[in-house]
């Protein structure tokens, strides 16, 4: 049966592990905001498929099952696995995908290399994904792409479905043209994303940087333009963009752009903070470190993170304010997105590096400054956590969104707590009674954790309470209708609307 609905996403929506000679598939481990969220929604649709690489060998690919459903999910929903060696996977994802493009989409080209690249690879895999997907959708299918990993399925979508409904959405920042412009292969992939009929990004600013950018490439024409919407504070926060382009044309056809950030689960989080495993664990961890404030950071391994730079204002704060040795507690999480990438090796040691020389230089018998954890870590002590923490620092230096912000202050439910934001977060712009920081800056770091430390509990509650506002309303739920809609409003006249 085809499908109404299909989803593109590189990775599977679980973790396939093999109990007692049994294939089960479990919820991921490794911390990754966008399978969560897809989840959500694809375990309830009606007949949908979900497209993603599965890794093996030669001998397997022989004998596997390509088609599988969801635990819980319906029989009509299933994930369709495209089988990748070894050395596929290591050339489309962790090399080309996380070496050349991830540095230029989070604007660190430094960081930028070319030469091991694959693009022949690359183009081979977004192929096979896109063949895929034609085989799988119906014919008034809306097919919803994620990410650049796929950044060349729309053209060869195009090419066998003249008229499918074609959706894209960028989980990562999207860079200006002066920067985007340094991949060799620029115009491939925006050529590509011109064949959409909606682009999705998190916020204003992205939209216009993609809009940018197709207008230094091509000829396309800016058909509609207007105010941002008001969820997004439109001047003032490094990332704000008062105005954004919302339609393009090009060789005939319009392109949708839109900005909808990715929401979170408050409901569901808050039901498991005030669940009593979450409590008993909230009240040790609070017997267990007593009046001293806690700080939890939380995210993958990833020089784009700010790990580094919060680190070091953290032993700058420890030596500027001594009386706070044996007063504050860290928590922090940096776990690698996958085992074996090269590109997150200098970033992981230099975090446990400065975490030994912090822990070295400034822990007493009864007290240890950071504690790190380099594994994921379960989703009920990850919630206690955040449940607990006094503040929740955040401090990357680009970030898409960021979803951890959103559901720290779920954890809270509007009562108290205090969420410090980088300013080059997505979320900055939706969340502006966060207290904002520049991470680029030692001094306004160390400013906003001072504020932090002396924030009284009725600011606190003022600002999580118009915070929490923002985060229910705009929630993944919102998220997702959003999109649909937006989807709905690419019909052009005559042609029929999705259903
Ligand atoms: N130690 C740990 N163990 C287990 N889980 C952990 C963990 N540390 C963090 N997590 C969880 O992992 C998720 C990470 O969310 P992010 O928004 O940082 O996503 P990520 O960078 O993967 O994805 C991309 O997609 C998302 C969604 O679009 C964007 O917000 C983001 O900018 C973009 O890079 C959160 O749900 C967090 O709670
Ligand atoms: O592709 P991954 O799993 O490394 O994902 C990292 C980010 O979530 C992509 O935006």
């Amino acid at each position: 049966m085809k499908s109404s609905l299909v989803i593109l996403y590189h990775r599977e929506p679980y973790d396939e592990v093999v109990v007692d000679g049994k294939t089960v598939y479990r919820d991921k481990k490794s911390p990754n905001g966008i399978v969560p969220t897809l989840k959500t929604f694809f375990a309830n649709a009606e007949s949908a498929t979900w497209i993603a690489w599965k890794q093996m060998t030669a001998k397997q690919q022989s004998n596997f099952e390509e088609r599988v459903v969801m635990e819980g999910g319906k029989e009509s929903s299933q994930v369709r696995r495209i089988p990748l060696s070894a050395q596929q996977v290591k050339d489309f994802y962790y090399i080309t995908a996380k070496e050349a493009f991830w540095p230029i989409l989070h604007s660190f080209p430094e960081h930028f290399t070319y030469e091991s690249s694959d693009w022949d690879n690359f183009k081979a895999i977004n192929q096979l994904f896109a063949d895929a997907a034609c085989e799988d959708a119906a014919e008034d299918a809306l097919i919803w792409i994620h990410d650049y990993n796929l950044w060349l399925t729309p053209y060869y979508i195009r090419q066998k479905m003249p008229n499918v409904k074609i959706a894209f959405f960028h989980h990562t920042p999207f860079p200006a043209a002066d920067v985007f412009n340094i991949l060799h292969w620029r115009e491939a992939i925006v050529d590509s994303l011109l064949c959409c009929d909606l682009c999705g990004f998190h916020i204003p600013r992205y939209v216009e940087n993609f809009a940018g950018v197709a207008r230094s490439l091509r000829d396309v024409k800016t058909v509609e333009r207007g105010p941002v919407r008001e969820a997004f504070t439109p001047h003032g926060v490094a990332l704000s963009e008062p105005d954004m382009t919302t339609k393009l044309s090009y060789q005939g056809r319009t392109v949708h752009l839109d900005a909808f950030p990715v929401g979170t689960h408050p409901q569901y989080i808050a039901d498991v903070v005030n669940s009593e495993k979450v409590q008993a664990s909230i009240k040790q961890i609070r017997d267990d470190i007593g009046d001293n404030k806690l700080i939890v950071s939380a995210g993958r391994v990833d020089y784009v993170k700010g790990a580094k730079e919060m680190l070091l204002c953290y032993e700058r704060l420890l030596t500027r304010r001594p009386e706070l040795q044996g007063k504050v507690n860290l928590v922090m999480t940096a776990v690698k997105a996958a085992a074996g990438m090269r590109v997150y090796k200098t970033a992981q040691s230099q975090i446990e590096q400065m975490v030994g020389k912090i822990n070295g230089r400034f822990s007493k018998l009864n007290w240890t400054p950071i504690l790190l954890f380099t594994e994921p870590v379960p989703y009920h002590e990850l919630m206690a956590f955040y449940g607990t923490a006094d503040i929740a620092w955040i401090p990357p230096l680009r970030d898409g969104l960021n979803l951890v912000a959103k559901e720290y202050i779920a954890a809270h439910q509007g009562r108290d707590g205090v969420l410090i934001l980088s300013e080059f977060t997505g979320s900055a712009v939706e969340l502006p009674d966060a207290v904002l920081t520049n991470p680029y800056s030692d001094k306004h770091m160390d400013e906003s954790i001072d504020q932090a430390l002396a924030m009284s509990p009725e600011e606190q509650q003022e600002r999580m309470q118009r915070l929490h506002q923002v985060v229910l309303q705009y929630d993944v739920k919102e998220w997702a209708n959003h999109m649909f809609r937006a989807a709905n409003a690419t019909a052009s006249p005559g042609e029929p609307a999705l259903v």
